[in-house]
Formats: C-alpha cells, sequence, structure tokens
C-alpha cells in the first residue's frame, strides 16, 4: 500500500481556537501555563486525526503561535538585540518580535513582515546583523517530537531549510550577503540533525521552497556547497528535502545527486516537474514524495488527471518508492467542509478542505493501486461530481460572457491622458499641499464584529443593522474632520474583509461560515469561492459612500476592491481561465464605480492590495501568463470614468521595483502603500523609475499598536520630498486601519496631519 503524507496541516483550530486563545493571552485574559496547554490539546487533535486517516508521514513542529518562519528565527538565535534588551521570557521575546512591544521605557518595532511566496499568508522577516550569534535556542521541534511520541505517534519534524532561511531573512550589514552566514548557521542545523537522530526520529522534512524560484549560478552553487556539508553529518535520520508551489527546473539534476533520502516535489503548481523526472531521471536510491492534493486550493480533486500524472511518475520509479502527498502544507485551506452547515450539499460535494484532503490522499492511494480503478466507486463518484460542476448551469450568464467577447481596446483606455485630466481634478478639488487621507477602513471594533454577527445570525433586521452602521458612520466623519484630515473615508464598517464582502454581494460566489485560513499571526480570512460566472446584480457600496458624503463638504473617497484582489484572495474555480474570471469581476466592479460616479463621488479608490502576490515565481512567467491581464483587468474599472473623477488604488506591499512600469501602466491618478516597514527603499525605485502616478507612501506601520510621534512623520516625509515631487505627494498610513484599536488611531493620525501641516508652512 502507498504510504502518505502531509507538508503540514492547519493550526489555527477548527473554529479559530488558537488564534482566540492567542489574542486572550496578549489581553492577560489566558495565563501562559493555560496558553501552552491548550496549544498541546489542539497539537494532539491534528497528529491524531491525521493517523486515523491512515497518514503515515505525519507533521511535527508544524505548529507555531505566529509563524514558523519566526520560530525558526528563534530557534537559530536570530533575535536582535533591540528584543533581547526588553528583558522578558521567552514566548514574550517571541512576540515581542511578531508584533513589537511599546511601554513607558521600550519602544521596538515589529519585524517585517512578507508574503509567503504567491500565497495570501505573510512570514516575519529575520533580521541577521553582525551581533547575531547562531545557535540552538529553543527545544520547540525536539519537544513537539517527543510530545507526539508520547501519543504513540512517531511523525516527521519539519524545519525550514538553512538555504530558505538565510535567502529571505534581511541582513542588516551594508557589505554581507548571506553567503556570509554559512558557516554560522550550519553547525546549528548539524545539531539539530544529531538530536533527531539521537531521538530516533526516522524522517526529517527540511523545506526549501526557494528552489522553485529563479535561482542565479551562485545560489545553486552556495545550495549545494551547503547540503554536501550538512549531509555529509548525516547519520540514521533521513532527510526529505522538501519543496513547494512550482517546479525544480534550475536544480533537478543536484537535487539528484545529492544524498537526500527523500524528494518532496510538488506536481499541482509544478508541472514542470514531471518533465524533469522524465528527463533526468530519478535514482533508485531516493524516495518521492508526490504533491498531488492541491494544497492551496479547495476543489474537490480530480482523480483522473492525477491518476494519469501517477502513473507517468511510476514509469520511472517503482511504487514502493513513491509516497501520496500534499503540493504544500495544508496551511493555506480550511480545515473541514463538515463545518459549512449553512451550505447546500449540492456545493458542498465539489470541495475538500483540509481534513477532506486527508480522505482523497487514502483514495488515490487505493486506486492507484488499482489495475480496475474505473470500476472502483470511489473514481465514479468523483467523476461524476467533477462532470456535474462542468455542466453547472446554476451561475452562467449569458451576458456576461457577451458582454466580454465584444470588450475591444477602448474599453481598456481611459481619457484623456493623466497629464490632462490630473489638472481638471486638482481643479475641482482644490487639496492643499500633501493632502492627508487613509487607506479606508477604520478600528473593527469586537461591538460593530458583535452586530454583524448578531445580524448574520437574525438576531436584528437589516434597518437595524444598517441604522447602527450609519451611525457609526456618521461619528467617523465627525471624528475625521476634527483631526483634520482633508479626503474622508466611509469607514468601512459594514464589511467584514474587503473580498468577502464584495464575494457576499456578488452572483457567482459562495462563502462559508468556518472556512478560515489563517493570513498573519492571528490574523484570519475566509475566501469567497467563485463557483461560476461573476455578475453584479444590485449596488453594492453606494448606499454607505452616498450616506457619508452627505455629511461633509470635504470629498469621501468612494472605497471598492479591485477585480484582481477578488480573485487573489478567492478560491476561484481550476478549471476556468483566470483572466476571463477577472474580467467578470472587472464588470462588476466598473459598474459600482460609475453608480459613486453618478452620485457625485470625487474620489473612488480601487484597492489591488493582491496585485504583487500572484506575480508568478519564474520572472519569464510575469508578463505573458499574469500581468497582460491584470493591468488590463484594472484598467477596465476605470477606463469609462470622467476626466474629472480621481481614482485611487492601494497596495499593501512594496516589492514593486521589478513591476513599477506596469503599476503606472494601471493608469491610476493616486497610489498608495505600504514603505514605512520597508525603510522607504520604494521611493528611491520611484524616483528612479520616474513615476508618473501621484504617490503616497505610508508614512507609518499599521500593523503595530505603537503610535508614531510627529517628528518621526516628519522626518520620514522630508526623506520623501528630498526624492518624490512635493506635487503629487499624499500623506497617508501604510494600510487600512481595521486591525487597531481607537486608542491608537486617534493620535497616530492626529501626529500624521499634525506633520502634514508643519511641512506645509515650512515649505510654502
Ligand atoms: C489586507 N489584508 C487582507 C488580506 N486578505 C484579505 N482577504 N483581506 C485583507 O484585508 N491579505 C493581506 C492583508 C492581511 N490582513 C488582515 C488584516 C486583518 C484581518 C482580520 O482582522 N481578520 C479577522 C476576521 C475578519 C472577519 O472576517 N470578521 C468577521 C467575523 C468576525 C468574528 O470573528 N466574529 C465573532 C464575533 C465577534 C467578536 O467576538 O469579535 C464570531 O463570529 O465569533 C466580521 O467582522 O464580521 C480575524 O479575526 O482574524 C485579516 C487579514
Ligand atoms: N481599503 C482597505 C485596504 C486594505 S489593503 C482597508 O483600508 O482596509
Ligand atoms: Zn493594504
Amino acid at each position: 500500500m502507498q504510504l502518505l503524507s502531509t507538508v503540514g496541516y492547519p493550526r489555527i483550530g477548527a473554529q479559530r481556537e488558537l488564534k482566540k486563545w492567542v489574542e486572550s493571552y496578549f489581553n492577560g485574559k489566558l495565563s501562559k501555563e493555560e496558553l501552552l496547554q491548550k496549544a498541546a490539546e489542539i497539537r494532539k487533535q491534528h497528529w491524531s486525526l491525521q493517523a486515523e486517516k491512515g497518514v503515515y508521514f505525519i507533521p511535527s513542529n508544524d505548529f507555531s503561535f505566529y509563524d514558523t518562519f519566526l520560530d525558526t528565527a528563534f530557534l537559530l538565535n536570530v533575535i536582535p538585540d533591540s528584543y533581547r534588551r526588553l528583558g522578558l521570557d521567552d514566548l514574550g521575546t517571541y512576540f515581542a518580535m511578531a508584533k513589537g512591544y511599546q511601554d513607558a521605557q521600550n519602544d521596538a518595532k515589529a519585524l517585517p513582515m512578507k508574503k509567503w511566496f504567491n500565497t495570501n499568508y505573510h512570514y516575519m522577516v529575520p533580521m541577521i546583523s553582525d551581533s547575531t550569534k547562531f545557535m540552538l535556542n529553543s527545544r520547540k521541534p525536539f519537544a513537539e517530537y517527543v510530545e507526539a511520541l508520547g501519543l504513540g505517534i512517531k511523525t516527521k519534524p519539519v524545519l525550514i531549510g538553512p538555504f530558505t532561511f538565510l535567502k529571505l531573512s534581511k541582513i542588516n550589514h551594508g557589505t554581507k550577503t548571506y553567503r556570509d552566514y554559512i558557516e554560522d548557521i550550519l553547525p546549528v542545523y548539524e545539531q539539530i540533525l544529531n538530536e533527531f537522530n539521537e531521538l530516533k526520529a526516522d524522517y526529517l522534512q527540511v523545506d526549501e521552497p526557494i528552489l522553485v524560484t529563479d535561482l542565479t549560478a551562485e545560489d545553486i552553487e552556495i545550495f549545494q556547497f551547503m547540503y554536501k556539508k550538512l549531509l555529509s553529518k548525516k547519520k540514521n535520520v533521513k532527510i526529505l528535502l522538501q519543496t513547494y508551489f512550482g517546479d525544480v527546473r534550475d536544480v533537478y539534476e543536484k537535487l539528484i545527486s545529492l544524498d537526500f533520502d527523500a524528494l518532496g516535489l510538488d506536481f499541482v503548481e509544478g508541472p514542470r516537474n514531471l518533465e524533469l523526472i522524465k528527463q533526468y531521471g530519478f535514482p533508485k536510491d531516493k524516495v518521492l514524495f508526490v504533491g498531488v492534493v492541491n494544497g492551496k486550493n479547495i476543489w474537490k480533486n480530480h482523480y483522473s488527471d492525477t491518476l494519469k500524472k501517477l502513473d507517468f511518475i511510476a514509469g520511472s520509479i517503482e511504487k514502493n518508492r513513491i509516497v501520496l502527498n500534499t503540493s504544500c502544507s495544508l496551511l493555506h485551506v480550511p480545515y473541514t467542509v463538515k463545518n459549512e452547515t449553512q451550505l447546500a450539499e449540492k456545493y458542498k460535494i465539489h470541495f475538500a478542505f483540509a481534513e477532506e484532503k486527508l480522505d482523497e490522499l487514502m483514495e488515490l492511494a487505493e486506486l492507484f493501486h488499482e489495475q480496475a480503478f474505473e470500476q472502483n466507486e470511489r473514481y465514479i463518484r468523483n467523476q461524476r461530481i467533477i462532470k456535474e460542476k462542468l455542466e453547472n448551469k446554476e451561475y452562467w450568464y449569458e451576458d456576461v460572457r457577451k458582454e466580454i467577447s465584444s470588450l475591444t481596446e477602448s474599453d481598456f483606455q481611459r481619457m484623456p491622458s493623466f497629464a490632462e485630466r490630473i489638472k481638471l481634478q486638482k481643479n475641482a478639488l482644490n487639496l492643499p499641499l500633501l493632502p492627508t487621507t487613509t487607506i479606508g477602513s477604520f478600528p473593527q471594533t469586537s461591538e460593530i464584529r458583535e452586530l454583524r454577527k448578531q445580524y448574520k445570525n437574525q438576531g436584528i433586521s437589516h434597518e437595524q443593522y444598517q441604522e447602527t452602521i450609519k451611525q457609526k458612520i456618521t461619528e467617523l466623519i465627525q471624528l475625521q474632520e476634527k483631526i483634520g484630515l482633508d479626503v474622508l473615508v466611509h469607514g468601512e464598517f459594514e464589511r467584514n474583509d474587503m473580498v468577502e464582502y464584495f464575494g457576499e454581494n456578488l452572483a457567482g460566489f459562495l462563502f462559508t461560515r468556518n472556512a478560515w485560513v489563517q493570513s498573519y499571526g492571528t490574523r484570519c480570512v475566509k475566501p469567497p469561492i467563485i463557483f461560476g460566472d461573476v455578475r453584479r446584480n444590485k449596488a453594492i457600496t453606494v448606499d454607505y459612500i452616498d450616506y457619508a458624503q452627505s455629511l461633509t463638504s470635504k470629498p469621501i473617497k468612494g472605497m471598492l476592491t479591485g477585480p484582481v484582489t477578488i480573485l487573489n484572495w478567492s478560491f476561484p474555480r481550476e478549471d476556468l481561465c483566470l483572466e476571463n474570471i477577472a474580467y467578470q469581476i472587472a464588470l462588476a466592479i466598473k459598474a459600482e464605480v460609475m453608480d459613486l460616479e453618478a452620485k457625485g463621488i470625487k474620489i473612488i479608490q480601487i484597492d489591488e492590495a493582491a496585485l504583487r502576490e500572484k506575480l508568478p515565481l519564474r520572472k519569464k512567467d510575469w508578463y505573458d501568463e499574469y500581468l497582460c491581464w491584470a493591468i488590463k483587468a484594472f484598467r477596465l474599472v476605470h477606463a469609462s470614468v470622467k476626466p474629472h473623477t480621481q481614482i485611487h488604488t492601494h497596495m499593501c506591499y512594496s516589492e514593486f521595483e521589478d513591476i513599477i512600469k506596469e503599476i503606472d501602466d494601471m493608469d491610476a491618478d493616486v497610489i498608495t502603500f505600504e514603505a514605512a516597514r520597508s525603510d522607504l527603499s520604494i521611493i528611491d525605485v520611484l524616483n528612479a523609475n520616474h513615476f508618473r502616478t501621484e504617490v503616497g507612501p505610508g508614512v507609518y506601520d499599521i500593523h503595530s499598536p505603537r503610535v508614531p510621534g510627529k517628528e518621526e512623520i516628519e522626518e520620514i516625509l522630508m526623506k520623501m520630498i528630498h526624492k518624490l515631487d512635493l506635487k503629487k505627494l499624499w500623506v497617508n498610513p501604510d494600510c487600512g486601519l481595521k486591525t487597531r484599536g481607537m486608542e491608537e488611531t486617534v493620535p497616530s493620525l492626529q501626529h500624521m496631519v499634525a506633520a502634514a501641516k508643519d511641512l506645509r508652512k515650512k515649505l510654502l
């Protein structure tokens, strides 16, 4: 029988228990001992479930209180002095790195956070400097291995590999590169290997996902050097080199020649891995962990397609050296379909969340071994469900399809040119120099969330809900006027999430009650599911935004989420063309834009927070596979507005260096984005590329409760002014304020407005 494996399992709990416990610990409502105890209980549940479902290679050390990359930094003692100096206990230091720490004496910023490859998960970026002393600083991987053994479960401990760790860390030293830390990091990994050897672990999973990205000749040489050295110290514990999110074309030949015991390859996002096996073969002394169950999407596995892949692989490798695996960690999918009690069975049959994916592994193993698998009832059922999905006409909109097929170039081209319309907009808006604004959301207090819960559970009527939201909007308009902001927002109080909310209000989407996925730390998202064609049947945001504008003479910025972001933060159908889905969503959001404009809204922001995220991991695919339609989808949304309507967009992450021209080509009038957490490096990029669009690089980081001082913001603005055209500069935070409390939001915005006002005086 085929052995089964998972790369990792979700850890937040089926009802987000871990998130709630950690937050209770932050609020002082749960003691450290209670938190540790509850964490052990949830780990036990995950291990036991996987054992029950027949998984042989069950991961351990995939659990984390915040992020496994941060755990690795902590394990390797990559802890900057600024956190050590706080004198906190281990857990306190760990959370200070995650969230920042501020008290009367101390002010430590959180570590930077970045997107984990092309997912909506964020990892904490370790900071390596000359004072970093690599050494074993935590017992976590060993303790969890022993904990599982105590339950009678022998796990496969999981570690981020040294190569990926160094490549994704920030080296805080002018001249040094990651290469300079190889000799420091390897002895710690050697020690880890030795300890697992002493603990008699069978297999250690070492994750090196960076191998699926473009590597230079130097990278490859370093990778080889590191593993030759490390593997030469290997004893009994076997090493599984695990990759995911793509293929390993740059290093496959090296991987098969190194002394790994097993390789883990992704055959969902890395179809080219099949060709590599065919072309170069697969050594007789290794085991192949075959990632065929998609760890990133929630659609049922297409057994017939998967069995074809497995058959192909079995042409080069005997079945007893093949382990059936998930394509990546199941961290990126929700827990179980079972908890979707409000979703009709006719939809649910199409989904496999983490728990159901374990069943899929088991069924695939059975089918893989059967000569006559086509007669197996599991196979027949799977074929029937897939067919039903393809033929389903419930969300099939001929009008939308027709509109898309008749689009011409002019539908993507806004007129007149940027230079002409920006003048008209400046006259119409009459804003001061360095206009101040926010990104859209204001604190989502527990009061608002509780209100929405009541509404969803039919505890209050639609009118009561709407009334209270409008009350909140009224208070927020007054607050923003008092703070002195120039362009106001309605606060997004009616939205559970910037994507899920639109999914709930567009035909073609399904939404869930419990399908939570971790985004960062304790923060989760519930991606809507794109089930068919997308259409806007009714206006979505117009009523609230129109109401907000009726309360003030200052401009209200109408707030929408863009098509690429809605697509990227949903679970799209795997059998439909992404470009087409993006255009369908674009037409729906365009209708919303036109309605807002008709109501007299002068500024409309179309957030494309996730545009950068799904850029293919291989540079050569960037344009043809993605940007060519992603940029067009955005342009389609706003191409028809009047010249004096100002279009803003927002992106949370500043790693735009290589696609800066394409971002300018989105043809927005203003773009706001994250900058504070990335040392304002984006400013040089904008400067060097003569960026045309007006810009609002964030002046403070909203991911931490830390309140920035007025002088600090002024200093940041001065740096921006030195490099960017003063007349094109906006002043705003990095991102929306939904995760913050009012207590820090108000002083932060007051400082921001005061800094802008002071500078205006100085500069005029
Ligand atoms: C900008 N970001 C976003 C990303 N992806 C998205 N889909 N959306 C984003 O905004 N990716 C990149 C970043 C990630 N950033 C964040 C920031 C904040 C969160 C977050 O706060 N998530 C919330 C859940 C939000 C939500 O859906 N809330 C619902 C349900 C609220 C709830 O839990 N209700 C309780 C009752 C009330 C209570 O006790 O508070 C319940 O049902 O029991 C809502 O508001 O209605 C989180 O809690 O994690 C995510 C990503
Ligand atoms: N308008 C959204 C963008 C977040 S990326 C917000 O302010 O939360
Ligand atoms: Zn943002």
